[in-house]
């Protein structure tokens, strides 16, 4: 410690730097934990009580972000010539104020419209479709039950038609003063809009363009899956419902926002006679219980080595569905500022798909665990993407026929071509069938914030953007009277979802990365393909992990992916390496189907005018003049 009349003039700077920002973030991390308390009890459980404490400690936050950005505003001019980068980028984060930047009142309405829209989805109802009167069922475990497991063409239509009619409909309103609230604290952040203000953790000035590239490439993929799979529909539906050329009905697909088509599997599977890879059966007859779930995937973090979860973890979290209170089912990872109080919330089915998220979930408290040291600017993924990426990653593992035997989930595997194939395309069925909708969410989001989609036409440029990309159509004709943006988690939500886009493409570089690490992936091998690999037990995957993981965000996105993968792009031919077996066997399959590739259509999905409320018009009569999606006549 040198006295300080020896030091320089920038030593000196360089050392109240220091102390300011350390300063800051011992205060910043405080309130952190007490807003996030907050958030955590009106989430787990929706009470007028938790509402207004929650809102309260909302604008208490804000003020103190307020005061903190005023006081590192005293050091522009100074901060920018400091040597030491580490504390630039500090500084740099600490310079965004975000949505505190509104006027109190305007804060504050804000604030409440994002709550209200998100207690609006998360306590929405529908009634029975067998059962008329009884109009309790939820979105979790009744509707996403519904889509998975019924194949009654008109069941799944009134259920995809009335959880639109009781979410989205009803926040349409909200939506049109939100965005204009959100477009004002972005101005105020010297943005152009909230689109622009959203990708700022991506510190890149290409990043749209290299998203539509990364489409692109994988698209092709992307059509000869719709093509097969809808050529199972038709068998299933019949030729009426499941046309050769056009779109498929969104209700059809296994999930209420047709974004991972899993749950059809049973419809599609390429081999029948070959074992099921969904090991829903086993886990239940094994007496699987969420508990379960979550010491499992915890083993497979500590088997790489990384860190296990703290007491505070299994003290706090709510794994299981609690009775007889309204609360936020979707699931989600918590972290409390305080490097010691980490949760996870989540109403666990003993299914193979909840499996896979409890990994997903538990990614997320890996990576808090993984930078809780830093300070508060830096406890980010590197980009969001990243931070979706990490449970992925494992699951992608855990997923493999070959693990599941492992831990006793399956009790034999099949290593032949055609089980390869069950399971690429099982695996394809999820992660394939996301990327548009990964894309597109916020494809329209961004044209919404920066006016290029108008309010009457918020429905229609959905389903243009639904149609356009995922080659699906709604089931009964829509119109400007809905908001079936709105019957999405993430959209009352106001979470940002391109980040899941991002972390579908990274998690396969980083699987690759951590395979070759595993000695579990060699390109020059047959016997190691990429898909076959499981990273379980490797350490030095682990500990590779882990380093990327401790950067959190104190370096740029692109440098932390090369110290993992030797990349500094995200790179879309990972996932098509990963899939190249299976992309050979669908071209060949629908070749020999004569599969038409693509869809088109001349139905209007989507009316521009608001239809008269009259029966004849909910039977899809054509409105005069609404508007054309798909490339058909008017
Ligand atoms: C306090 C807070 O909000 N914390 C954040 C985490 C953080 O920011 O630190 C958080 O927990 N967000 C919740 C969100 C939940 C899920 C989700 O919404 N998934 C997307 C897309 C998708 C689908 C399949 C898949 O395999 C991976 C992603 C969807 O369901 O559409 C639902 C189950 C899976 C992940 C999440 O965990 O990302
Ligand atoms: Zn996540």
């Amino acid at each position: 410690h040198t006295p300080d009349h020896v030091r320089t003039e920038s030593e000196q700077l360089e050392e109240d730097a220091r102390n300011f920002l350390h300063e800051l973030d011992v205060k910043g991390s405080e309130e952190c934990t007490v807003a996030t308390m907050t958030s955590w009890n009106y989430a787990s459980d929706i009470t007028e009580k938790h509402k207004k404490e929650k809102a309260a400690a909302e604008l208490k936050y804000a003020e103190w972000e307020k005061e903190a950005w005023e006081r590192v505003r005293k050091w522009n001019g100074k901060w920018e010539t400091l040597s030491d980068p580490y504390l630039k980028r500090q500084f740099k984060f600490m310079s965004i104020l975000g949505t505190a930047a509104l006027p109190k009142h305007d804060l504050e309405k804000y604030n409440n419209l994002v709550t209200e829209m998100s207690t609006v989805y998360s306590t929405a109802k529908i009634c029975d479709y067998k059962n008329p009167r009884s109009c309790k069922l939820e979105l979790e475990p009744d509707l996403t039950k519904i889509l998975r497991t019924s194949r009654d063409y008109d069941e799944l239509e009134h259920v995809w038609k009335m959880w639109r009619y009781n979410t989205g409909r009803r926040i349409r309103d909200h939506y049109k003063l939100f965005v204009r609230l959100a477009n004002k604290a972005a101005k105020l952040n010297g943005f152009d809009n909230m689109g622009d203000m959203w990708l700022y953790p991506y510190e890149s000035d290409t990043f749209r363009d290299d998203l539509a590239e990364l489409w692109q490439q994988l698209n092709p993929l992307y059509q000869q899956l719709h093509a097969y799979v809808r050529r199972k529909l038709r068998q299933k539906y019949g030729e009426h419902y499941v046309t050769r050329r056009g779109p498929i009905p969104a209700h059809l697909l296994g999930n209420m926002w047709a974004q991972n088509w899993g749950h059809i599997y049973d419809l599609a599977i390429p081999f029948p006679h070959k074992a099921s890879l969904d090991v829903t059966p086993q886990m239940v007859s094994k007496g699987y219980t969420p508990r379960r779930m979550f010491e499992l995937s915890e083993e497979f973090f500590v088997s790489l080595n990384l860190t296990r979860m703290p007491p505070e973890f299994w003290q706090h979290s709510i794994i299981e569905k609690p009775q007889g209170r309204d609360l936020v089912c979707h699931a989600s990872a918590w972290d409390f500022c305080n490097a010691k109080d980490f949760r996870i919330k989540q109403c666990t089915d003993v299914t193979m798909n909840d499996l896979i998220t409890v990994h997903h979930e538990m990614g997320h408290i890996e990576y808090y665990l993984q930078y809780k040291h830093l300070p508060g600017v830096f406890r980010n993924g590197a980009n969001p993407g990243f931070h979706e990426a990490v449970g992925d990653v494992l699951a992608l593992s855990v997923s493999t026929p070959k693990h599941l035997l492992k831990i006793g989930l399956l009790n034999e595997v099949q290593d032949d071509p055609e089980a390869d194939i069950n399971f690429l395309l099982s695996m394809a069925l999820s992660k394939i069938t996301f990327l548009p909708f990964g894309y597109l969410i916020d494809l329209w989001r961004w044209d919404v914030f920066s006016g290029k989609t108008l309010e009457n036409d918020w429905n229609c440029a959905w389903w243009d953007l639904r149609y356009k990309l995922q080659g699906i159509k709604p089931p009964v004709q829509r119109s400007e009277y809905d908001f079936d943006p709105g019957a999405k988690y993430h959209i009352p939500g106001n979470t940002p979802y391109i980040r899941y886009f991002v972390s579908f493409v990274v998690q396969f570089q980083f699987h690759k990365a951590l395979c070759i690490k595993a000695g579990e992936y060699d390109p020059l091998d047959p016997s190691k393909p990429l898909h076959k690999c499981d990273i379980d037990h490797s350490t030095e995957a682990g500990n590779a992990l882990g380093d990327m993981l401790q950067l959190g965000s104190s370096k740029e996105w692109p440098e932390a992916l090369e110290i993992l993968t030797g990349t500094r792009k995200m790179d879309a031919s990972v996932i098509r390496e990963y899939f190249k077996p299976l992309e050979l066997w669908l071209a060949k399959d629908n070749e020999r189907h004569g599969e038409f590739i693509g869809w088109e259509t001349d139905e209007i999905l989507c009316t521009s005018e608001v239809v008269k409320k009259t029966a004849k018009s909910e039977e899809g009569v054509a409105a005069s003049d609404g508007v054309v999606v798909g490339g058909g006549s008017a």
